[in-house]
């Protein structure tokens, strides 16, 4: 099975925590992107959801499946969010953010009740870092605000380089929301729930990809089958 297929099948074994009447976050990335599919078929056999986009490439894919739509303005509180992720380690803390939808994603995790992070087990980890940390920032002030990322990755014992994300057209990779992306290589974040508290109090920072203590359950698709596990 190759790796397209196994996170179609992290996807379906998710589709199965979907009840008829849910609020649903719906996540971004190749991943997500099946599990939108996938309740795109229900949808069309007579499940009734609502849901909300973490991108407005999920938007369009979701409104092309006729998934109804809705908003955090509309509503105040989502049963369940699935989404993927770079990297889970063992406490279910995350990074996500490699395709750049980061500050929605964390918004809807937020608000929901469960979140459910679909994935091939190649982005299972003992300790986050490998993947470069996506901080997602505003374009004023940026080497001021790189300044102190700095500072904060050697407050929590980690440091490497940085760098502004570009986009397959060589520019500057901009966000749904306007705003710029660093990429850091950290290698590994050894106190991630420390490095996510000191980036958020950096001004220039509008959100990291920490995700500490959303995801609920991780559903991991791999060679031997599907691994779930649950945040303790
Ligand atoms: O955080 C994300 C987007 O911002 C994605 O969920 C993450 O990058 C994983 O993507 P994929 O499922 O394509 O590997």
């Amino acid at each position: 099975m190759n790796m397209d297929q196994l996170k179609r099948q992290a996807a379906a074994q998710a589709l199965e925590q979907v009840q008829d009447g849910m609020r649903l976050g719906l996540g971004t990335g190749s991943t997500a992107k099946h599990f939108v599919d996938l309740l795109g078929e229900r949808v069309a056999g007579g499940l009734r959801v609502i849901g909300v986009p973490t991108s407005e490439a999920t938007r369009a894919q979701a409104e092309a499946c006729k998934i109804p739509l809705t908003t955090l303005d509309e509503i105040d509180r989502l049963d369940l969010t699935v989404d993927g992720a770079d990297e889970v380690d063992p406490a279910l803390n995350l990074i996500k953010g490699g395709g750049g939808a980061l500050l929605r994603e964390k918004i809807v995790a937020a608000a929901s009740d469960r979140m459910i992070v679909i994935a091939d087990d190649t982005k299972w980890v003992d300790v986050l870092g490998s993947f470069p940390l996506p901080v997602e920032v505003v374009p004023f002030g940026l080497a001021a605000t790189q300044r102190a990322m700095a500072a904060a990755f050697a407050q929590s014992g980690v440091s490497g380089q940085m760098g502004l994300r570009k986009g397959a057209d060589g520019h500057v990779f901009v966000t749904d929301g306007g705003h710029w992306i660093v990429d850091a290589h950290l290698g590994c974040i050894t106190d991630a729930p420390r490095l996510a508290s000191l980036l958020s109090l950096i001004p220039g920072v509008v959100e990291h990809g920490l995700f500490i203590g959303l995801a609920s359950t991780a559903v991991l698709a791999g060679a031997q089958g599907i691994r779930v596990v649950e945040r303790r």
